[in-house]
């Protein structure tokens, strides 16, 4: 033991007991919140058992053999956290952002976004897009990846490819299809950054919300929000905030190609938005550059999209 045996609250949240941080258990889930943990011990001086990793499995990791968008979206990976924070069994949950949907309960609030990984798509099993063979299959279940490789290579096919990282390189390498996409961020944190080859985020925009980390608390618990606080970096929460708005505004939800691209040049945001028909046919890009922290020009960009984009377009998004 250390000297917190005799002076336990320089190392601890708020006396004898350890926060609980709840997390999915899937690898990368867990290597989030240990980066959570880190953070946020060395924000407040704290040694590491001031915090305790609490895994929950969550219904999206047990139903692995059809398409997210079918079985009930994005919330599969929330409730189970969701409930254990509002039951008070946990302090605090991680989460990809990526994952989380744009309409949450009251109850629960955001209340830090850590420094955002890199937000490109990296391909597994070619080069580029372009150096993928005739008629290649390619392994993916989200609706974005699938719409963007069409759109860029019709003669190419989609195979349904759920599961985490390591499962899905498991399918590329059993030769389930020929390549895959993955997200950078995910990659980098499972210390696998060597695997693949990463697009050209201009060229290929990636999801909203992709690389960045969610910590969620209960909204009526101010001390862990002020503890969460310290570890919040403004500049990623203003840029994912940005694209969860203009997902919101377009009424997106998880069958919805939607691609985005926050740059930030000082304190002005520009946002590029890609939507697409999901065979990949049709595609419009529109973009907007605001203050950062604006919050009506992720509408403004939604209506300007809407009011251009092609039927087979709209199909798939509600407006506001
Ligand atoms: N849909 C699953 C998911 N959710 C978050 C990530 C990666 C990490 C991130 O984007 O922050 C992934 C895997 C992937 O898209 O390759």
């Amino acid at each position: 033991m250390t000297a917190s045996h005799d002076h336990p609250s320089a190392h601890r949240p708020s006396g004898q007991h350890p926060l609980r941080l709840g997390t999915r258990r899937s690898p990368l889930a867990m290597a989030q919140a240990e980066e959570t943990r880190d953070r946020l011990c060395a924000a407040h001086g704290w040694e590491h058992d001031a915090i305790r990793i609490v895994p929950v499995t969550a219904s999206g990791d047990k139903v692995l053999d059809r398409p997210l968008a079918e079985i009930g979206g994005k919330a599969l990976w929330t409730k189970e956290l969701d409930a254990w924070l509002l039951d008070g069994e946990i302090d605090f949950a991680v989460h990809s952002l990526k994952d989380v949907e744009t309409i949450r309960p009251a109850p629960i609030a955001i209340a830090a976004i850590l420094p955002r990984e890199d937000v490109r798509d990296v391909l597994v099993g070619a080069s580029s897009v372009q150096a993928l063979p005739a008629g290649a299959r390619i392994g993916t279940s989200a609706p974005r990846r699938a719409a963007q490789l069409l759109h860029a290579r019709p003669d190419c096919t989609i195979v349904p490819f759920r599961g985490n990282v390591a499962t899905r390189l498991g399918k590329l390498a059993a030769g389930e299809a020929d390549a895959t996409l993955l997200a950078a961020a995910g990659l980098n944190r499972l210390g696998e950054s060597g695997v693949g080859h990463p697009l050209d985020a201009e060229e290929w925009l990636p999801a909203p919300g992709q690389g960045a980390i969610a910590i969620e608390c209960r909204a009526d618990d101010a001390a862990t929000q002020a503890l969460l606080a310290a570890i919040d970096h403004a500049p990623s929460r203003h840029a994912v905030f940005a694209e969860r708005a203009l997902l919101a505004a377009l009424g997106g939800n998880c069958h919805s190609p939607i691609a985005v691209l926050t740059r930030a040049e000082g304190d002005t945001l520009s946002l590029r938005a890609a939507l697409f028909s999901p065979d990949g046919a049709e595609r419009i890009e529109g973009e907007i550059r605001f203050a950062a922290g604006d919050p009506e020009a992720p509408g403004r960009l939604a209506d300007d999209l809407l009011a251009r984009a092609p039927q087979a377009i709209t199909a798939h998004f509600s407006g506001r």
